[in-house]
């Protein structure tokens, strides 16, 4: 006889709050979440009652949310059938299915993974893309230099050209950026839980409804979708081919494009699995680490006591007659300290999602076959246990002594399991070396007023990122 089968995990019997951009979650728990408007904060308080998983949705398409660490390393570390992605019907339907971080776990998954890491690994960063590095983040201090006024978008261009200019070879034109934000800004649209009824049919009736013509009544995410999908098209294969071309004329400037070319695309298939690892990269790696930088302009600026004393470490170890190098990082500990409290902070993906490949059970209660995971970064970086006082900003909580510091923020921000960020080496040195750098040559203030000081509040944006939203950020904002 069959054994009876377990209950999910315990739900909130609530829909699914929408990640709608600058807006309010549309849909709540009645007593809750009145005040809170961050979904990942709602989720954590929830978990404080019903223990590491909730389960939201419906019982017959429920998305389960772990909300510890332990829960965490027990099922998307250890069980290598929870390094799915679910299914996006809609991600599908704008071809980004082939994109890297959507991609379901198998074959050409792992071989993306193994062209990334062969340019992405930490010595390829020290050494190929050092300079790179070098002269990216000597740029973002110059623009600041220039224009103290516009430094929010002046951060993302920057990453934006550091990006394109380590994938393809060459910094973006106007056109490229602002076609690549539109496929970001579309993709993000496509993912939001809730928002296409085609994402949430059961996989069998969403192959019927995907397939309706685009002018048919009512088929109009099908319209839309195939705009989005010609403009992802064109993004991914014009820059890959205007680079194999250059290869082919001897003249293709230093790019993962090119590199990855010359040491494995010699088989159509591997060209394409080359070009959509390519195609990945944009909107991987752009927010998420603007989101750190903006993170950690804010949280200095209201911090003028952390920026003293990091002054004061660059100034011992390094000195003020040159900038901090790459090989100072191991040198400046308190420096460390402080991008690991950023990151805890305000971690730019709150939400890692996931999903499992095979059924499981976990504390006694079953996980359906394909269920939508979501790991809530958020609240296992808050979580008074292993973080004291988790609300406080305070970088000390990473120095060695008493307990020991505290468990490394960035061995959770950048996922986990075999989905782990390939792209984390690149980030944690550019983020060194734009934070060191910056409070080597800038002494960030908020603007006084009447005698007043203005602090720029901490305000941070409810989507698939949280990023710093730019409103009263930069009016009281100077060097
Ligand atoms: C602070 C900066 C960054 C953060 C916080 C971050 C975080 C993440 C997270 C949470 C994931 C999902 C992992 C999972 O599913 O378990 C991810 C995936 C990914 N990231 Fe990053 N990332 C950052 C920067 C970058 C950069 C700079 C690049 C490339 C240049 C990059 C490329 C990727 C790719 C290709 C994936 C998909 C991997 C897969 O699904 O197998 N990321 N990142």
């Amino acid at each position: 006889a069959s054994r009876p089968k377990r209950p999910l995990p315990p739900g909130m019997h609530v829909p699914v709050l929408r990640l709608d951009g600058d807006s309010r979650p549309r849909l709540g728990p009645p007593s809750t979440a009145k005040s809170a408007e961050h979904p990942w904060k709602v989720y954590a308080t929830w978990s404080n009652t019903v223990g590491p998983l909730v389960t939201l949705g419906t019982s017959s398409r429920p998305i389960v949310v772990i909300n510890t660490t332990e829960a965490v390393t027990d099922l998307l570390e250890k069980r290598s059938h929870f390094s799915c992605k679910p299914r996006w019907p809609m991600a599908e339907l704008l071809g980004r299915q082939k994109n890297v971080g959507f991609q379901y776990y198998g074959e050409r998954l792992k071989r993306s993974r193994r062209v990334l890491h062969n340019a992405l690994n930490t010595t390829a960063i020290g050494t190929t893309w050092k300079g790179l590095l070098n002269s990216q983040s000597v740029a973002l201090l110059q623009a600041f230099l220039r224009s103290p006024d516009t430094f929010y978008t002046d951060v993302g261009g920057n990453i934006e050209a550091l990006v394109v200019l380590f994938t393809y070879g060459k910094k973006p034109d106007a056109q490229y950026t602002s076609m690549a934000r539109e496929v970001m800004h579309q993709t993000g649209i496509a993912l939001q839980p809730g928002r296409w009824a085609v994402n949430f049919y059961p996989a069998r009736k969403s192959s019927v409804v995907m397939y309706v013509p685009a002018w048919f009544p009512g088929a109009g995410f099908q319209r839309w979708a195939q705009d989005a999908k010609a403009a992802f098209y064109r993004l991914t294969r014009e820059p890959f081919y205007h680079v194999k071309k250059e290869l082919s004329q001897g003249n293709a400037p230093l790019s993962f494009v090119r590199n990855a070319l010359e040491e494995s695309g010699q088989t159509p298939e591997e060209e394409d699995i080359i070009m959509s690892a390519a195609g990945s990269l944009f909107s991987a790696g752009t927010d998420t680490i603007t989101t750190a930088v903006l993170t950690a302009i804010l949280l200095l600026t209201r911090h003028p006591e952390v920026q003293a004393r990091a002054y004061e470490e660059i100034k011992t170890v390094v000195g003020t007659d040159r900038l901090p190098e790459m090989h100072d990082r191991a040198s400046l500990p308190y420096i460390d300290c402080v991008i690991q409290e950023i990151h805890r902070f305000n971690p730019a993906i709150p939400l890692v999602t996931h999903a499992n490949s095979e059924e499981d059970e976990y504390l006694g209660y079953r996980i359906p076959k394909k269920t939508w995971i979501m790991a809530n970064v958020w609240a296992m970086l808050h979580d008074a246990n292993d973080y004291h006082d988790p609300e406080e900003f305070n970088p000390d909580r990473f120095l060695p002594g008493g307990t020991g510091p505290a468990r490394d923020p960035r061995t959770l921000i950048y996922g986990f399991g075999r989905r782990l960020c390939p792209g984390m080496h690149l980030a944690n040195a550019y983020l060194f070396l734009v934070v060191a750098r910056t409070i080597a040559i800038f002494e960030l203030l908020p603007p006084i007023e009447d005698g007043i000081t203005k602090m720029p509040p901490l305000d941070f944006a409810v989507g698939l990122l949280s990023y710093v939203r730019k409103s009263a950020f930069v009016e009281c904002f100077r060097f």
